[in-house]
């Protein structure tokens, strides 16, 4: 993350009130997510990362009581790493295997409690705190195992959280809940804007609405619907605080309302019939598979609600691994902001449809893709896939940056592409060569029997340009 510890007055949760730049001019800004908030998020959606197979859900028996978790580590109010469960490495494992003793001094933000395998590990480390969601543990207490009646909390649920408590209460990391209200008025904004992104402006004409099946998923998976069960679980988590009103009903509505603002800024990305098409063969590495693609500009989407601009968010996210295959790991991620360090409103906020030049905002602002490249954890290795993802066509400032750093495939809308705004422009990304460019589109249909067809010649949707791909709304079953 690019800036340290500024604070907006929508930092804990209150609503931007009108704000003055340093002339008096005043100017209406919408809500942000908070820095908590946004790895709250971050979390919960790592939690979904792809993975090659499918994890064991649905499993009628329950024999599989360990949960995929989600994991942002945090140095110095920057993210540093972002993990998920594997088939291997449970997330908390992930980041021990990258990290190492550098976790020393950080801060994790978990999508649910870690079992106690990772947390010993986590602590010996030194990390200096450990927050976790609210909901059903790593070591699930809803799904009942091989031996336990179901509806029961297995035995080695029960047993994990008295290793889990014994660790805590010996741990000099501090342990605790991760939740913190949203900005009023964040859920309806996101909400709106969602609909307004980008990325449904090229896909769709039709207003989608709030996407009310990813609402239903995410708060299945993410909130436990019956109250009894959930005070069980907390209690088996030794937060009995939270138990008694008003805290209780205060907690399930705070987490209610996260789990609507993560659906709504999934639904921006729409899903169906999505892939990645390609014109030419790729000069590097095959992109990553479409659901990843999508659950990285989801990412760099969820940062975007971190901006600065009042006008126009934008987030990156940059990810790296051999063959663009397998495990990734995060290289940087960033949104658009002033200078690190500034305080709030102390630069201009005007566009270029406001006022003269000298008081625009655009000599100021830090963009997204700088700030991921800036404070990026890690080099990247010329052998590696580097897979940039960012919300908003990568402007000309950014484009020089974007190759020296050795990015090999972007992924992003083609708004404002070929555009000269004067105080910016977007003219040199059609140009750009050696670097794979997937972009979002939609599909012309096909009646059923041209859609094979299409595959195998090239498709109207795909740009001539060499080297050009793109994220196509595809009309394939
Ligand atoms: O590669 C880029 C390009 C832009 N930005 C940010 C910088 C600035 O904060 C904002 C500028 O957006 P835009 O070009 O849309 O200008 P605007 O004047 O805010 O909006 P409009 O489209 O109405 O002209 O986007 C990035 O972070 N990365």
């Amino acid at each position: 993350m690019e800036e340290s510890c500024r604070e907006s007055p929508a930092e804990s949760g209150q609503a931007l009130p009108l704000t003055r730049d340093s002339s008096s001019q005043t100017i209406s800004l919408g809500p942000r997510f908070s820095k908590i908030n946004l790895f709250s998020l971050l979390s919960l959606w790592l939690e979904l990362f792809p993975q090659e197979r499918p994890e064991d859900n649905n499993n009628p028996v329950g024999v599989n009581i360990i949960r995929s978790v989600g994991l942002v580590v945090v140095r110095e109010s920057k993210v540093v790493g972002l993990h998920y469960s594997g088939h291997e490495l449970h997330a908390g494992q992930a980041a021990i295997i990258q990290h190492a003793a550098r976790l020393a001094d950080c801060q994790l933000y978990f999508s649910r409690r870690p079992c106690a395998t990772c947390l010993k590990m986590i602590i010996n480390a030194g990390v200096s705190q450990i927050s976790f969601w609210p909901g059903d543990p790593e070591v699930s207490m809803l799904r009942s195992g091989p031996h336990a009646p179901a509806g029961q909390i297995s035995e080695e649920a029960t047993l994990d959280a008295v290793a889990t408590e014994k660790l805590k209460s010996n741990s000099r990391s501090h342990i605790c809940l991760l939740l913190q209200p949203l900005a009023t008025g964040m859920v309806q904004f996101v909400g709106e804007t969602s609909r307004e992104c980008d990325f449904m402006a090229t896909l769709t004409d039709d207003d989608p609405g709030l996407n009310t099946e990813e609402v239903f998923y995410f708060s299945k998976r993410f909130l436990i619907e019956d109250c009894h069960q959930h005070r069980e679980i907390l209690n088996q988590m030794h937060l009995e605080n939270f138990c008694v009103e008003p805290y209780f009903s205060n907690l399930r509505h705070n987490m209610r309302q996260v789990v609507k603002v993560l659906a709504a800024v999934v639904a921006g990305v729409p899903q169906q019939h999505c892939g990645f098409h390609r014109s030419a063969s790729p000069p590097h590495h095959e992109g990553v598979s479409q659901e990843v693609a999508r659950h990285c500009i989801i990412q760099a989407r969820l940062l975007a609600y971190r901006t600065e601009d009042p006008k126009v968010g934008v987030g990156a996210v940059v990810w790296a691994g051999l063959n663009g295959l397998g495990r990734l790991s995060l290289v940087g991620c960033g949104y658009n902001a002033y200078p690190a360090g500034s305080q709030y409103a102390e630069y201009p906020l005007m566009d270029d449809k406001q006022e003269d030049r000298k008081r625009r905002k655009y000599r100021y602002i830090i963009h997204a893709e700088q700030n991921a490249l800036t404070f990026r954890t890690r080099d990247i290795n010329p052998e590696e896939a580097a897979m940039l993802f960012v919300t908003k066509c990568p402007c000309d400032e950014c484009i020089p940056l974007i190759r020296s750093a050795g990015i090999t495939h972007i992924y992003t809308t083609d708004h404002d592409r070929d555009r000269n705004k004067g105080d910016i422009s977007y003219l040199r990304f059609s140009n750009l060569k050696g670097i794979q460019k997937f972009i979002v589109s939609k599909l012309i249909c096909f009646p059923p029997f041209f859609k094979k067809i299409s595959f195998v010649f090239a498709a109207p949707w795909i740009s001539p340009e060499a080297e050009y791909c793109h994220l196509a709304y595809s009309g394939f079953p």
